[in-house]
């Protein structure tokens, strides 16, 4: 089986009396894309963020490519960061840097670089991200919401990371904008072997590009598994969600329509 790049054991997230997270307990093996899925309000968003340690977890413990993140020195986090990147729903762009900029924004903690080899670089994740040349030069405001995405997709990829997390990559993107974003993380997934951590609501997205799925609910990760294993999971949530006409949809089966004198 394939190494774990992220171990999370019995973490408990809270925002004052707000519990978020209890008890939860997560494995992320290398190469997968897992698809982190849930309610509205679950805590998907703060499960990226207390694993990328944007969150302090109250209570429990984080291991990322082999560093345990709550005993690690500022000096061990700074290069754990160097090996992950992090998309935003928004995508989170620098609005006053033109897209080159803001994907060489992360280049600049490699001190070796020059800024000529800087801008190379940023131009080569650009059009990894399937963006046009051109786009280097624009700003965030003048490019449209897919193309932001991908920019954002371009920054969080700027170090060649080995995990990168992406917050609901596909929301607001027209159908076939979103179909072309899968293909892409699939694709990098393959060509790279990226590790994705992919927080999101589209069912066509995790029917097309994830490897496994973890539910959460009840504070904690449910159920991990592949879509199959979904199927046989007994909780309403699970069951309403893949096994929903949407689901039905997004896996090609037919939907029964109702008669027309019905
Ligand atoms: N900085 C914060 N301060 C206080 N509460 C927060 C903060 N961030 C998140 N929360 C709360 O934590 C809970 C989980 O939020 P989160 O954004 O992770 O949900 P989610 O599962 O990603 O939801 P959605 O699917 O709607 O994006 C919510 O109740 C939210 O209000």
């Amino acid at each position: 089986m394939a190494e774990t790049v992220i171990e999370v054991r019995g973490l408990r997230t809270q925002f004052g009396p707000h519990v978020v997270h209890d008890g939860l307990d997560l494995d992320v093996r290398r190469g997968e894309i897992l698809g982190v899925v849930g309610g509205s309000g679950t805590g998907k968003s703060v499960l990226l963020r207390a694993i990328t340690g944007l969150v302090t977890p109250a209570a429990g413990r984080v291991r990322m490519l082999g560093t345990d993140m709550q005993d690690a020195r500022e000096a061990e986090l700074d290069a754990l960061a160097a090996r992950i990147g992090v998309m935003f729903q928004d995508g989170a762009l620098f609005s006053s840097l033109t897209v080159r900029e803001n994907v060489e924004t992360p280049l600049t903690t490699l001190s070796h670089l020059d800024a000529e080899t800087r801008e190379s670089l940023a131009r080569l994740k650009i059009s990894l991200a399937g963006l046009p040349w051109s786009a280097g030069d624009k700003y965030p405001s003048e490019l449209s919401g897919g193309m932001r995405k991908r920019a954002g997709l371009a920054r969080a990829l700027a170090l060649d990371p080995e995990i990168v997390f992406l917050d609901e990559p596909t929301a607001g993107l027209d159908p076939i904008g979103a179909a072309d974003f899968d293909e892409l993380i699939r694709g990098l997934s393959t060509a790279l072997g990226l590790t994705v951590f992919l927080v999101t609501h589209d069912l066509d997205t995790l029917y097309a590009t994830c490897d496994r799925i973890a539910v959460l609910a009840e504070k904690r990760v449910l159920v991990t598994g592949t879509l199959d294993d979904m199927l046989e999971v007994d909780h309403p949530w699970v069951r309403a969600y893949f096994q929903g006409p949407r689901a039905r949809a997004a896996r090609g089966e037919e939907i029964a329509t109702p008669p027309a004198d019905a």
